[in-house]
């Protein structure tokens, strides 16, 4: 792997971690929100949305199902949860137009939050109901309207890869696919399977196809791209596989989107681009917090490990104070 390749992350991470000063009010740090969460998974929003706070962003909310709400806030009283998605099974009995109409609730209630966030990071732990997707495809246009970066996991990338357009020419989309979900991209936008050879170049294809958004392909090294430039993630992790890695990093990827973004809007000088920074600066904290993780806690590593990590491993690079 060329050196120009491999990014500094530990510079990265220094120059967009804003510093803590008692002028800035509740807010300012970032304001994210995860849509996610449905009867089967209430474990992925959680970890991507809790990880976004324990980074130093000031509030991250969950939009997710009936079901799922009452267990994710039970898990954590600093999360804002709203009750708000709804799957096939309510409507299985509505008409087309109570359904539309229940979509148009949905999309509604979202609408009433989302001129305050900074970031949306959709997919982790959405499941693929059609129905609650449907509703989703409608909350990706609306954040498109008001130029709102999103993040898109898990099954997110399900939506999107068989929805191209929600995505297409977006430059503040990041695309977050593990090994399958690339695959999955790479045949649909590209019409081939996974180039291991040059997986570099195929990336860079794959982001420019898609009109510039930015992709974060995840594996042994973490391989970012806008379609312009690729840049790669190598430090040492940890070898432990567990569930939810992936949702700490896109719960990252949206704070530090955030922070390059306000960063950039102050220096003109800054020609660098927020979504790559974001990346990089997540991809190497989870990273770090990964390895501290386990060497504290070996085999038994689990994704609440490698969160309780985070503040440390950050502190590491950019103290408070
Ligand atoms: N606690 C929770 O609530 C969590 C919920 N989550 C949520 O689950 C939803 C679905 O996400 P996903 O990641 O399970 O789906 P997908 O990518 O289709 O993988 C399915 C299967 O593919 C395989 N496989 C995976 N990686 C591979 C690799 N590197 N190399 C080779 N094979 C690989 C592997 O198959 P196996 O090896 O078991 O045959 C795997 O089981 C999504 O909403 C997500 O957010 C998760 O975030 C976790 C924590
Ligand atoms: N083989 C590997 N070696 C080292 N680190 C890895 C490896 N695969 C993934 N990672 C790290 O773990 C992070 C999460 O990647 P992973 O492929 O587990 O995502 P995921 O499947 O979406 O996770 P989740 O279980 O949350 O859905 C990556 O950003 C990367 O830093
Ligand atoms: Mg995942």
């Amino acid at each position: 792997m060329s050196s120009t390749l491999e990014a500094d992350a530990e510079s990265v991470l220094r120059l967009v971690t804003p510093s803590l000063d008692l002028k800035r009010h509740k807010g300012q740090a970032g304001k994210i929100a995860v849509i996610g969460g449905c009867r089967e998974y209430t474990g992925a929003p959680y970890f991507a949305a809790i990880s976004a706070l324990k980074i130093g962003a000031d509030l991250s909310h969950v939009f997710c199902t009936k079901d799922a709400a009452p267990v994710i806030k039970s898990y954590s009283p600093e999360l804002i949860v709203h009750p708000l998605l709804e799957e096939s099974y309510t409507v299985s009995n509505f008409s087309e137009e109570e359904r539309r109409k229940l979509q148009e609730k949905v999309v509604g209630e979202v609408d009433k939050w989302i001129e305050r966030f900074d970031c949306l990071v959709i997919g982790p732990g959405l499941g693929r109901d059609p129905f609650l997707l449907e509703c989703v495809s409608k909350i990706m246009l609306l954040a498109r309207k008001f130029n709102l970066p999103f993040v898109v996991d898990g099954d997110g990338l399900f939506l999107v890869t068989n929805s191209i357009d929600l995505v297409n020419s977006y430059p503040l989309a990041v695309l977050t696919p593990n090994v399958n979900e690339y695959k999955r991209l790479v045949l649909k936008v590209l019409n081939c399977e996974v180039d291991e050879e040059n997986p570099e170049d195929q990336l860079r294809s794959l982001a420019k196809v898609l009109g510039g958004v930015t992709i974060l392909k995840k594996g042994r090294s973490d391989l970012i791209s806008n379609g312009e430039i690729v840049k790669s993630v190598s430090i040492y992790g940890s070898p432990r596989r567990c569930g939810g890695q992936g949702d700490i990093l896109s719960g990252s990827v949206a704070v530090f989107l955030s922070w390059a973004q306000q960063l950039i809007s102050g220096h003109e000088s800054l020609s660098e681009n927020p979504a790559i920074l974001g990346c990089i600066a997540a991809s190497g904290l989870l990273r770090k917090a990964a390895s501290l993780a386990f060497t504290k806690h070996k085999r038994s590593t689990l994704t609440s490990d490698i969160i309780a990590c985070l503040g440390e491993s950050l502190e590491g690079i950019c103290p408070a104070s």
